[in-house]
Order: C-alpha cells, then structure tokens, then sequence
C-alpha cells in the first residue's frame, strides 16, 4: 500500500496547525485553529494543555476528511512545537496537574534576575547556552512543583512527568506511554548540558528539579514514537521546536546560513555548525538538531513580541479585524514621530530585560490608529534589526540577505520596512510554513523520501524586497528607536 503523505503538527503560540506533505515536499493540504491565551494575572501567560492536545486532534481529523484520506495513508508524522512552555502531568491519570505556563509568562523574572546578577550565571550559560531568565522551562517547573501542592512529593515518587509541548502531545498520541522530548527542546530548558548532550545533574541541583520527571532525550529524526490513532499505527518520524524545525525548513544546512521567523515572537537563528558559539552581546546558543547522532548548533536572537503585538491591535484595541489588515492601515499613516517598543512580557535578546514593559514615544494630536498600527509594525522590524547587529558582531559577518518566514511574512509593508532599515534584501520564500515544512522534512528523512542535498534546491522565492530609504533616513529612524529602547530600560530599573 503506498502511503500517500506526511502530516506536520505545528504547535504554535497562536495556533494549532495540521499540513499534509506530497513527496515531493509541497502541503497539499492544511488546517488550523487559534489557540487561546489566558493571562489570569500580571505577567502570567498559561494555556490549557487539554485543550491543546484536543486542538492538535482536531485539526487532524479536519486535514484527513479534506485529503480524503484513511489514518493508513499517512506515512508519518513531524512534529514541530512552541519551545519552552511547560507542562507536568500526572503519569497515572495523564491529567495536567496545572496549567501549561508559556514561554512568554514572566512570574519567576525576580528569582531569575537574581541568578542572572550571582556568579552561577556563567557555568549555568556554559552549560547550556542561555541566559537564566523566565523565558526557559527550568523556573517554570520548580515554580510548579514549589506551588501545586504535593507537587515535589509526587514528582519525588515518580508520579510526575514533566515536558515541553512536544512531549505533551507524543505523551497523549502514544496512548500515555511514551515520555520523550527531542534535543531542541531538551536544550530550551535549561536542564541541559548542550556539550555532553546529557541532563545536567548539577542543574537539577540547583533548581530543585528531581529527575525521575523528566523525558527521554531523543533525536529530531527516525522512527521516534507511535501515534496510536483509531485502529492505526503511525510512526513519529521528526521533532523539533518550532524555530530549530524554521531553520531546517529554510533548508539553513551549512553553517553561516540565517533565517528570521516572524510569529507570536521573532527568532533570528543562524546554523553554527559544530561550533558552540559563546556570544558576547547576549544571543543563545542552542542545539539546531541531532539527526543519527550527528549534531549542529545554532545562534539565536530570540524578540519576544512580533505577531503578538499585531493580534493585540485586534483583540484589546479592536484597531483591525485581522492580521492581514495592518498592512493596508499601516500605509495610510501620516508622517510621525511615534515609536513603540512593545515590551509585553519584557525584552528579550539582545536586552533581556524581564522587568521592561510596552511604551509607547511621540504620541501628539495627530496620532490616530494608522500611525500607531505602522508603528507596531515597525518595532518588529526593529527588533529584528538588534538580533542582527548583535549576530554580525559575534560573528563578524555581515548579512547580506534575510531569509524570512512566519505568519508575519505576509506583510509587504513590514518586509519592505525591514529591508529599508537592515540595508539588506529581504527574501519572502514562496512557502511561508517554513516552521511545519521543517517538521516534515525531519520525518521524511528517515522514511528516506528525500535526503539534505535534494531538500536543498526545494526552496523557492516569492519575492525579493530591496533597501529603499536613504542612509540619514535609516540612520534618523534607527537612532530613534534606540531612543525609545534606553528610556524603556531606564524605566525598567527604576521599578526595580
Ligand atoms: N499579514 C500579517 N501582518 C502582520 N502580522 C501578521 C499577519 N499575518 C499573521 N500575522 C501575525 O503572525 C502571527 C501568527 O504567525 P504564526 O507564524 O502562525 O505564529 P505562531 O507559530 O507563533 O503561532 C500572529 O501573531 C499574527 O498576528
Ligand atoms: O509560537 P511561535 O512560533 O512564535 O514560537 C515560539 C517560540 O518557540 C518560543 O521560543
């Protein structure tokens, strides 16, 4: 029987995503459904984890009745995940004992704040590749176990399981037996030691973080795990966390190669081959995959509010009624001096600033919705141009093209705005699910439908923005936002 397709999962922030995949690597199909937030208390951002695993389900069985299709027809599965966002679970009645606490919560900033400022910060940033800040799963985990009660006890009996969304949703597909996670996500926790490729028992230690409830590290491609679905058995075959899965979709093989993911968050990553790189302007290193054992590294710049900023202007501000509507509302504003830094759950890379919080600079009479819109839009871009000053300082290279992707691609108005301010190319790629076609590629590996060398051509571009404004104006509007960016900081430590 030829199995016609692989399906990705793509669990975003924003959304829950289902693509099916031809052989020759094009989505033949797609579904999706928005997730939701909730935001029960300042600086706290949780999701249902039931309803995540239920969402995933759903938007399967859609993409199945579109394609037509029997469960036996799906080759495999690729999963790719929001990074970070932590759940545990109880392995005996595989309910999550809390909410699952997403990346972009911020109520354990203080106690990371202070590991940032001991001395521990740098064998903990040796060790791992990341800065202690709120944004990892560590302080996540020990705040639940330290707050859900009976938490630690449990989780000292073996009776919890803790995992990033890759691990919850091979969890509930494998009928509640498989605990895994893959090496991405293992080095987003900082519990990982990224050179040893080990749980770190040091780590563990020091965040009170007992190792019976962590998963079983394995590789972002092979026969991973089993989805038991209906009377079928579909093997596992690629996962990642969602930015890592971007950088393979991007087909960034070789080392030197970047893309830029513009979703809920922003991340620059940039393939540093079998190098870690120790950056000296605040960037991560992170594992980019491990496929036969074989691992590559990457850099990344990691902005923390893109997308989310733009879905904010339609849900809190009711200024659009969709995303796509910023660009044409961004074209008509007037010129202004207004700029936003759009702080929401703190600065992230090069800033890394937990306390920081949305500002807004320049407002007078004549600012009106357009002008504000163009400014949201504009903190994306620059934001992505900070990553990208810092990424050329660490390696000495500057960027000559950006290879972009994510739901925010879709925006002429920004990829023009950010080819403008970086002086450099923009390339829009014809596929903007870089995300879930990294996912798939990873799965179809293993069932050996393409291999790295062919993937590498499959890349298409849709268009190519070009710089357009003159260097005072970049220079004028660069300067501006750097403005906007030190009294946003100032204003950060003064509520210290
Ligand atoms: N045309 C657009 N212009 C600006 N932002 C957009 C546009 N389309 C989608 N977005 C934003 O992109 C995000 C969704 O992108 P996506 O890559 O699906 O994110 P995620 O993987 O984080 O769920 C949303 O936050 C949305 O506001
Ligand atoms: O949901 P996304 O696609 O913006 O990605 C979130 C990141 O993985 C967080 O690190």
């Amino acid at each position: 029987m030829i199995k016609k397709w692989i399906v990705a999962f793509d669990q975003g922030t924003t959304s829950s995503r289902a693509l099916a995949f031809d052989m020759e690597g094009h989505v033949v199909a797609k579904r999706q459904i928005e997730t939701e937030l909730d935001y029960p208390h300042f600086g706290r951002v949780e999701q249902s984890p039931e309803f995540i695993w239920q969402q995933q389900l759903a938007v399967f069985e859609l993409l199945l009745r579109d394609l037509q299709a029997q469960p036996h027809d799906i080759a495999a599965i690729g999963i790719s995940n929001q990074r970070e966002t932590t759940v545990i679970w109880d392995k005996k009645t595989g309910q999550a004992i809390y909410p699952a606490i997403s990346w972009q919560d911020t109520r354990t900033q203080a106690d990371c704040q202070k590991i940032r400022n001991s001395q521990d910060a740098s064998w903990i940033c040796d060790k791992t590749g990341l800065l202690p800040d709120a944004y990892f799963s560590a302080s996540k985990v020990k705040w639940i176990l330290d707050n859900v009660e009976g938490a630690r006890e449990q989780a000292q009996r073996g009776e919890l399981a803790f995992g990033t969304i890759d691990s919850w949703l091979v969890w509930n597909m494998s009928g509640q037996k498989t605990h895994i996670t893959d090496i991405t996500n293992a080095s987003r926790t900082m519990l990982y030691d990224i050179h040893r490729q080990v749980w770190d028992s040091d780590l563990l230690a020091y965040f009170d973080i007992p190792a019976e409830i962590l998963p079983q590290v394995v590789d972002c491609s092979g026969e991973l795990a089993i989805f038991e679905y209906q009377n079928s058995q579909i093997p596992i075959c690629g996962i990642a966390g969602d930015q890592q899965a971007a950088l393979f979709g991007q087909t960034c093989f070789h080392p030197g190669m970047a893309k830029n993911t513009y979703g809920t968050g922003c991340f620059l990553l940039m393939n540093t081959g079998k190098k870690i790189i120790r950056s000296h302007n605040q960037l991560l290193s992170t594992v980019a995959w491990r496929i036969n054992g074989d691992i590559q590294y990457a850099l990344e710049g990691s902005v923390f509010v893109a997308g989310s900023a733009v879905q904010w202007m339609r849900d809190a501000l009711h200024f659009i009624d969709n995303a796509a509507e910023s660009e044409a509302l961004a074209q008509n504003a007037e010129e202004s001096e207004l700029v936003i830094v759009p702080a929401f759950s703190g600065l992230g890379a090069p800033y890394w600033q937990g306390r920081a919080k949305g500002a807004v600079f320049g407002m007078d009479f004549s600012t009106g919705q357009a002008e504000f819109c163009r400014a949201v839009l504009q903190s994306l871009a620059f934001q992505t141009a900070d990553l990208i000053d810092a990424m050329c300082s660490d390696t000495g290279e500057p960027f000559v093209k950006l290879n972009v992707d994510g739901g925010a691609c879709a925006n002429g108005y920004l990829m023009q705005y950010q080819a403008d301010i970086l002086n450099c190319p923009v390339d829009v790629p014809l596929e903007h699910e870089l995300t879930a076609t990294g996912a798939a590629y990873l799965a179809g590996l293993h069932l050996k439908w393409w291999d790295m060398q062919t993937l590498a051509q499959k890349r298409e571009i849709a268009h190519l923005y070009q710089p357009q404004i003159t260097p005072i104006e970049r220079q004028k509007a660069l300067e501006k936002w750097q403005r906007a960016v030190k009294c946003t900081l100032a204003w950060a430590d003064d509520r210290a």
